[in-house]
């Protein structure tokens, strides 16, 4: 979990991925990964203050009408709702208590899995066996006692025979009652770890499952925090429900009964009002202390959200001489930790020191009765130490018992999180009846779309438009119109407000999200890639594929003879979210990628803006001949007009709706936007060249 702060940015997106150690880590992040700074993300989110890399909007006139003015943005949530401390009452959290408890009781008893059943069976078993033992050790020793108060030397009798079998006994039942003990653990070790590794595959295949708008809010450093806590309750919430919780208070019932039916009433109150005692005193205390452990939980989560979030901006903080600030604002995430763990610590004393004074002094009363009836001559000096060692006993679970519930609360804390991030919607998803989508020819048709990521700001305005089938088409216009959109509801990120999608006459919500996704290719401005190999990279695109077709992919995308001159080849490993090859070679890589990947639609959204002119012009005219192999539909989402104009189609978007559209040449004629930018993009190429061609004169 785990997972913080974050803004829409690409940069301020943190890698789940950077907590490695955990299950449910590395793949996630990457697909989420950024790049360098001056790029946007997969889903289209720039770094925070930079400026767009084209200055194609101020040269386009307004003459759209505007749309409805916008409601005041209410400002971005700076916490995340699942990891922040939440506030519940006490009604509230027993509940959700008892749903979690209800949930891993599934995994203590499989209707699917006889074998985990039998391995719990067996190790209750062993642990009654294990009780029952060890309620006899006193009885054992209250009977060596009492046969020591002979005259030895009248008797003419040793230890050994007097009692040499019942000291055997004595020793032979604690060592079972360990021993039983111990093959108890050991038995029950796979079901907690299997239950472990299946809500932790649960959870990871959940969040992979969730909409991307949930990514793009969810702050990754501190969930990544909460799901490895939440995990690491498991096992104990599991241990103490089958051996601590129920097992303890039959322990407790026992001796109660033992004390009850040996030496009367008197003993019966003490244990039983103890007992009471003890136990409302750690239930209202731990209560109490439950909300400074959430306060510690969610200071946690902050602090590793700052720590994840720098960590993954390490550039940015260095590019603006930030370390300090970072550092500031860790320390204050860990100085609210700090605060929180102390009144952790400090209450947890008070806890102990209550549970101890109780318990000391029942066990003082209970000794007086008992030496009282030994001077009274009811009882005999070996009733004394039984009554003290069934009392003191009972410490072991008791204390168990406050600690387990402590500890049982806390588990149940950060299991919470776990939890409700399971029960978390997935809003797009297959219909019941979604067949696989059939596709024919590979045309894309908007009906009508209305989009916006917030209600009260709509991208996408009552937008219609054909992408024809094999055909290749541009989509142009000023930066924010809602190129990367169209491709993110085609790839159904996210579905229409209103109006329809078409692939191939299917509306894209009736049909299977898999064979959709399948579908289309897709190479964004910024490439997330994996901290892997070149190779692994490149595979990610189709995991059958072998060496040599990975080579060609390469080979393809112009980028093989990059690769080949790296000291390491295809083995070099590309660094964090990419970091450690050009921003040029991680576009090619993603286009090798999705080579390999061979969808009938394809999107290249900017993806060759960080290529100089000779590799871009080299790669489009490699791309025009894939595209011709078979009849495939491509999109390409462009701002340097130069590298779309040989499209079939050109569809100009201006505020969400289509500006224009046609061949390079027919919106020339038409003289619209497209033209202003066409001659805006030439005049600034042109003055590039005379001041490229006047340096050049003065330098000679
Ligand atoms: N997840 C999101 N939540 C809220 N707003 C978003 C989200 N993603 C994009 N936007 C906003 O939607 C608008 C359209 O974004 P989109 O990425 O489609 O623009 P674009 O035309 O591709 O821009 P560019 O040319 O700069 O790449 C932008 O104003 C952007 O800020």
């Amino acid at each position: 979990m785990l997972r913080q702060h974050f803004a829409r940015s690409a940069c301020s997106r943190p890698a789940l991925g950077t907590l490695r150690s955990h299950p449910l880590a590395a793949p996630v992040t990457r697909v989420f990964a950024t790049g360098p700074l001056h790029r946007k993300d997969a889903h289209g989110h720039r770094p925070h203050g930079h400026p767009p890399k084209h200055a194609v909007k101020t040269a386009v006139p307004h003459t759209v009408p505007q749309v409805k003015a916008a409601k005041p943005a209410t400002p971005a949530k700076r916490t995340d709702p699942l990891l922040a401390e939440p506030v519940v009452t006490n009604k509230e959290q027993r509940k959700a208590d008892w749903a979690i408890m209800k949930e891993m009781s599934r995994y203590l008893w499989p209707k699917d899995n006889l074998g985990t059943r039998m391995r719990v069976g067996l190790s209750v078993g062993l642990l009654i066996g294990a009780k029952l033992l060890n309620v006899q050790v006193p009885f054992y020793f209250k009977s060596i006692v009492d046969s020591m108060n002979i005259d030895f030397a009248a008797m003419g009798g040793t230890a050994w025979t007097v009692a040499g079998s019942m000291i055997l006994c004595y020793g032979a039942t604690r060592v079972g009652a360990t021993l039983f003990q111990e093959v108890r653990n050991a038995v029950f070790a796979s079901v907690a770890q299997k239950a472990i590794r299946k809500v932790a595959c649960s959870v990871y295949e959940h969040l992979l499952r969730l909409d991307l708008s949930f990514h793009l809010t969810r702050q990754t450093g501190g969930l990544t925090r909460a799901i490895d806590r939440g995990t690491k309750g498991i096992s104990f919430l599991l241990t103490s429900m089958v051996f601590h919780v129920l097992p303890t208070a039959l322990e407790i019932m026992l001796v109660c009964g033992i004390l009850t039916y040996q030496y009367g009433f008197k003993f019966a109150l003490v244990t039983g009002s103890t007992m009471a005692a003890y136990t409302a005193f750690t239930i209202l205390t731990t209560s109490w202390r439950t909300k400074f452990r959430k306060q510690a939980n969610a200071a946690d989560n902050r602090a590793a959200t700052v720590a994840v979030d720098s960590l993954i901006n390490y550039e940015a903080v260095k590019y603006f001489n930030n370390e300090k600030y970072e550092v500031g604002r860790y320390d204050k995430a860990l100085q609210s930790y700090e605060r929180a763990s102390i009144k952790v610590a400090t209450s947890l004393a008070l806890l102990n020191s209550g549970q101890n004074i109780i318990f000391s002094s029942a066990l003082t009363a209970m000794m007086y009765f008992g030496a009282s009836g030994v001077a009274s001559g009811q009882l005999t000096v070996g009733d004394l130490v039984m009554i003290n060692q069934l009392v003191f006993q009972l410490s072991v679970p008791l204390n168990f018992l406050g600690s387990v519930y402590r500890e049982l609360r806390q588990s149940l804390l950060d299991m919470e999180t776990l939890f409700n991030l399971q029960k978390v919607n997935v809003a797009v998803k297959d219909k019941k009846d979604a067949k696989p989508l059939l596709l024919t020819a590979g045309e894309i048709r908007f009906e009508n779309v209305t989009f916006g990521y917030r209600p009260d700001r709509p991208i996408l305005k009552n937008l219609t438009l054909t992408i024809p089938a094999g055909k290749k088409i541009a989509i142009v216009g000023p930066s924010g119109c809602g190129k990367s959109t169209i491709l993110r509801l085609l790839f159904r990120f996210y579905d229409v407000q209103e109006g329809r999608i078409l692939v191939d006459g299917q509306d894209i919500r009736d049909v299977g999200l898999e064979s959709l996704q399948k579908a289309i290719g897709v190479v964004p401005q910024d490439t997330p890639l994996f901290n892997d190999t070149i190779e692994h990279n490149i595979r990610y695109g189709n995991q059958e594929a072998s060496h040599e077709q990975v080579v060609e992919a390469a080979k393809r995308a112009r980028v093989h003879d990059t690769i080949s001159q790296f000291p390491d080849g295809y083995g070099t490993m590309v660094g964090e979210r990419g970091m450690m090859i050009s921003g040029g070679e991680k576009q090619r890589l993603a286009i090798s990628r999705v080579i390999l990947k061979d969808p009938p639609l394809l999107f290249f959204d900017e993806a060759t803006s960080a290529l100089d002119t000779y590799t871009e012009q080299a790669l489009l005219s490699h791309i025009n001949s894939i595209l011709k192999e078979k009849s495939r539909t491509s999109v390409f989402i462009a701002h340097r007009l130069r590298t779309i104009y040989d499209c079939d189609l050109i569809i100009v978007l201006r505020e969400g709706q289509v500006a224009e559209s046609g061949t390079h040449q027919e919106l020339i004629d038409r003289a619209g936007l497209y033209s202003e930018l066409w001659s805006a993009q030439e005049t600034q190429f042109a003055d590039k060249d005379e001041e490229s061609a006047l340096s050049g004169e003065s330098s000679r």
